[in-house]
């Protein structure tokens, strides 16, 4: 099967290992478990544990086959029943969801009182779905109870206060959490604040909410905890001020992954790219499944045009899209209908698929962190991954900032890229506040694709008419 037709043939794709890679995965398997480096500072650091504590979480894991400890777990479980605050960054796909909820889960089940006593705080609303899922599998048969504030459980437990003492923990992004404490929910009683992506949520934008949200948690014992696979030494020191006497603790080398194979491509110029990229996948080049980043919702939009024009399996996603129709494409990007999936930095972070061969950097990132968080799209839980971040001249002032970073995490970067210079601390705000206007993407002039794509319509209608006119017919013959 060629490699256009494993990209459109409606066959659900497996995973088969290729033999020679054996030894690289069980090497990328060993950093998920040993994490490399791992450095702990702060006042009376406490030892690791080996594995999971036993408990019905425990055992709850099992289940899903999580059984041997990542590293940044074997820190987190036992730092976090002590109820120390910690500042952790560890690699995208190490295993921070379970990092955090297994220790608060494990310590808040001795004592069964009403009310939220852990609040987790991700910045998306995608992402805290996929912390309660992964939360609700935990606490199967257990005493503990997990809510997701959204929009029409928050209006429930809005008019009925007293359900809110059903739960235990809740999960939220910092708005929903605001709208719900300007209508009276009070977060005394909460014990455990997680903060998921925690640099995201010090950013202009978020601050306010989460200086908010910590206010507003007035337990006197209460733990802070901040999570991610990037911590910007300015949002250390925000987080120092917060935190009592945290533990910090760095998994791998701050701000890179090792099991990712990162390579950077010129492209000439933007509109250079969908032709690449339709290359790349006739050379076999793109393996599904496929994440493929934009920088905004209007080029996600042409692009997922263009490979519905190719008749790939693909799906857009993006913050115009309403809640339900991003879970279900979410859904079937998980379970494989789609394999090729284009998306704005909104799935940037945290989200967790499996199977994920390849990012694509369709557009050059705004930012060091947005490339990490986005390549660890793949090259998770101990798997390995590729990623290519396209490039062209309007990038080339910030080609180094990426570079950095895979040199960093062991990937070969040509000497030349190397050997730019680094971009001031004024050009990278002005990346971060607007990337560089680009063509749009297209390949064909709009009246033709319009001609030609209602002409693709019209055939498959006959074809349907053709098939339900035999089927009749069939019927119909004695
Ligand atoms: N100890 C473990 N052994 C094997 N798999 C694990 C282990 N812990 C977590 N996983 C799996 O690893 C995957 C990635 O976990 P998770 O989403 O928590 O990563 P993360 O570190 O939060 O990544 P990101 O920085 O991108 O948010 C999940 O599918 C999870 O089930």
């Amino acid at each position: 099967m060629d490699a256009l037709k494993l990209l459109t043939t409606n066959v659900k794709f497996k995973h088969k290992p290729v033999e020679k890679e054996v030894e690289k995965k069980q090497e990328i398997r060993n950093e998920l478990f040993t994490g490399g480096k791992v450095k702990v500072t702060g006042s009376n650091p406490i030892d690791p544990v080996v594995e999971f504590p036993d408990s019905i979480f425990k055992e709850n894991l099992d289940k899903q086959h999580v059984e041997d400890c990542s590293a940044i777990q074997r820190y987190s479980i036992p730092i976090l029943s002590m109820k120390r605050d910690l500042l952790a960054c560890a690699p995208t796909g190490s295993g921070k969801t379970i990092a955090y909820l297994f220790p608060i889960l494990y310590s808040l089940q001795s004592h069964v009182e009403g009310g939220y006593r852990a609040l987790i705080i991700a910045p998306t609303k995608d992402l805290c779905e996929q912390i309660y899922k992964q939360a609700k599998r935990l606490t199967t048969n257990s005493s503990i109870h997990v809510t997701e504030l959204n929009k029409s459980n928050e209006k429930i437990q809005e008019k009925s206060p007293q359900l809110r003492e059903k739960y235990d923990i809740c999960i939220s992004t910092p708005m929903r959490l605001i709208h719900a404490l300007r209508s009276g929910l009070k977060l005394d009683k909460v014990e455990y604040i997680v903060m998921d992506e925690a640099d995201r949520l010090f950013e202009e934008g978020f601050v306010e909410q989460t200086d908010e949200i910590l206010s507003a948690c007035t337990h006197p014992k209460v733990c802070k905890s901040l999570f991610s696979a990037t911590l910007p030494s300015t949002v250390e020191e925000l987080a120092q001020t917060i935190a009592r006497d945290p533990l910090r603790v760095i998994i791998g080398t701050k701000d890179t992954s090792k099991t990712i194979d990162q390579k950077l491509l010129f492209v000439g110029s933007d509109a250079s790219k969908i032709v690449i990229f339709r290359q790349m996948i006739a050379n076999g080049e793109i393996k599904p499944r496929v994440v493929i980043f934009v920088q905004d919702i209007e080029r996600a939009k042409a692009l997922y045009a263009e490979l519905m024009f190719d008749e790939i399996h693909a799906g857009v996603i993006h913050g115009e899209l309403p809640e339900v129709k991003r879970e279900e494409v979410l859904n079937k990007f998980r379970h494989g209908d789609i394999w090729v999936l284009i998306a704005t930095d909104l799935l940037a972070r945290g989200i967790d698929f499996h199977g994920v061969k390849m990012v694509i950097n369709f557009d050059f990132p705004q930012s060091v962190h947005s490339y990490i968080h986005r390549i660890g799209r793949t090259g998770r839980a101990g798997h390995s991954g590729k990623a290519i971040t396209f490039f062209t001249k309007d990038d080339s002032e910030y080609v180094k900032l990426v570079a950095g970073v895979m040199k960093a995490s062991g990937c070969e970067v040509p000497e030349w890229i190397l050997s730019l210079p680094k971009p001031s601390k004024e050009t990278k705000k002005k990346l971060k506040k607007s990337p560089p206007k680009r063509k749009k993407i297209t390949t064909r002039a709009s009246y033709d694709r319009h001609k030609e794509l209602r002409k693709k319509e019209h055939i498959k209608k006959l074809k349907r008419d053709a098939s339900i006119a035999k089927q009749k017919n069939k019927e119909g013959s004695p």
